[in-house]
């Protein structure tokens, strides 16, 4: 997952430097950060939920690893200068003339290694789930998404780093980050041999399954979909994160034409918003774990991002100071470690084990939706709302970002229909993990 979220981020802060030496325009970039998700969308997710079922975490997680590696290795050879002036480029270049050639290898890559990295979160959370099911599962997830945000403070340091050693290029971050996907891969394997040995404790089959839980059958999605207090989740999770990564990859930049500060100092500020997040979301999940109050947390969370986006939309550009730049980044990963927390940690609880995975898968596939959409659509509202800038001016930034204000109120009205379903049907949301 650390590695995972530092190839998804990897090129966030080089915007400006992939648009000067490949020539990838905003909307380019941001139809590059929707293909991540684009197969996963056309039903790759479900399939992927369904293979977790039937096979087990053990497979789909190295299923999962190895697609990533393979996809990240794709990628680095779009940006590499071995693809420039080669033939496929050539091709490649001969049609949709406004899309680069190697924005679309490099978007195929992703799309690739997209499959790979939400086949492993939904299986990493399944894990999880098995691992400490009636223990703190709370805080066990709270610790791997704050892993996974420290990897996109690393990245977000290493990226800009790397990429202007001279000679300053945007390859350099894609291969260094490509190396560390392979590790990944091995740290899978090594866990596998780690949960055969809990299955052989526990006297599960070779899939992990074969407990007193009944075996997952396709016709068992129904259960889910039917439910709707899971709807009210898939939702509630489609738009925050909506809200949050498509906000991610364009902070830098945004941050850059606010503050009127290098893509260095605009990413120096923004990394700090995955480390506040990294340094909270463990406790919040122990807090979950211990006393509950996850249905809370959700509207919570979707309040300060609702307060954060509209500081970015208004304050910024009329006050750019970095102080108010520092304070909303800060509450943001505030509001991003309080959602995170108390979202995955409560899909067990509305679910059974055996279609869990199915049931993580469906919430990603929707989720996905969104984070394919957001991208593009905030790309295309910034090109719009910019038509008039000129080469090396600043975006303006103000309408763009009210698309991120609209999905934090939806968030928190879905959170508060959460609540109220919660205390009519006693799901358990606002109560303790921990079975005493
Ligand atoms: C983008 C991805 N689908 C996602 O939702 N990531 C979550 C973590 C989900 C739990 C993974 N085991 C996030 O908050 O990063």
């Amino acid at each position: 997952m650390f590695f995972g979220y530092m190839f998804v981020d990897l090129m966030s802060p080089l915007q400006s430097m992939i648009e000067a030496q490949r020539g990838w325009t905003p909307d380019v970039f941001g139809m590059y950060g929707s293909s991540e998700f684009i197969l996963n969308v056309f039903g790759f997710l479900i399939l992927a939920g369904i293979i977790l079922d039937k096979m087990g975490v053990r497979f789909t997680g190295q299923l999962s690893a190895s697609l990533m590696f393979i996809g990240a290795c794709l990628k680095y050879y779009a940006v590499s200068d071995s693809f420039a002036g080669s033939g496929i480029e050539t091709w490649l270049g001969s049609w949709w003339t406004s899309f680069p050639a190697s924005a679309k290898l490099a978007s195929l890559g992703f799309m690739i290694f997209g499959c790979g990295m939400e086949m492993a979160g939904i299986t990493v959370s399944k894990a999880i789930a098995k691992w400490f099911e009636g223990k703190e599962m709370a805080l066990a997830m709270g610790l791997e998404m704050a892993i996974a945000r420290v990897g996109v403070f690393a990245i977000f340091s290493i990226s800009p780093w790397l990429a202007d050693m001279a000679p300053a290029t945007v390859v350099r971050p894609v291969a260094f980050c490509t190396v560390l996907l392979l590790i990944g891969l091995l740290t899978f394997v090594i866990f596998s041999f780690m949960d055969r040995k809990l299955d052989k404790q526990l006297g599960l089959d070779s899939r992990g399954g074969g407990g007193s839980e009944e075996e997952f059958k396709v016709s068992d999605l129904k259960y889910i979909l039917s439910s709707k207090v899971f709807w009210i989740i898939a939702f509630l999770c489609v738009l925050y994160y909506s809200a949050i990564f498509p906000f991610q990859r364009f902070a830098t930049n945004m941050l850059e034409s606010n503050l009127g500060v290098s893509a260095q100092t605009a990413a120096d500020i923004f990394r700090w918003f995955p480390m506040g997040a990294a340094a909270i979301t463990p406790f919040l999940g122990r807090y979950l774990d211990h006393k509950g109050k996850g249905a809370t947390m959700l509207i919570l969370g979707a309040i300060l991002m609702i307060v954060c986006h509209l500081t970015f939309a208004f304050v910024l550009p009329e006050f750019p100071s970095k102080p108010v730049a520092y304070g909303s980044i800060v509450l943001l990963g505030i509001s991003f470690s309080l959602v995170p927390a108390a979202l995955w940690p409560s899909v067990p609880k509305i679910v059974e084990t055996r279609y869990l995975g199915s049931a993580y898968s469906l919430i990603f596939w929707i989720q996905n939706i969104g984070l394919c959409l957001f991208p593009m659509l905030f790309g295309f509202a910034l090109k719009y709302f910019n038509a008039g800038r000129t080469e090396g001016m600043p975006y303006d930034y103000t309408r763009p970002m009210l698309i991120f204000v609209a999905c934090g109120v939806l968030a928190m009205l879905l959170g508060l229909w959460l609540k109220a379903e919660d205390r009519k049907k006693k799901y358990g949301l606002e109560l303790p993990n921990i079975k005493k």
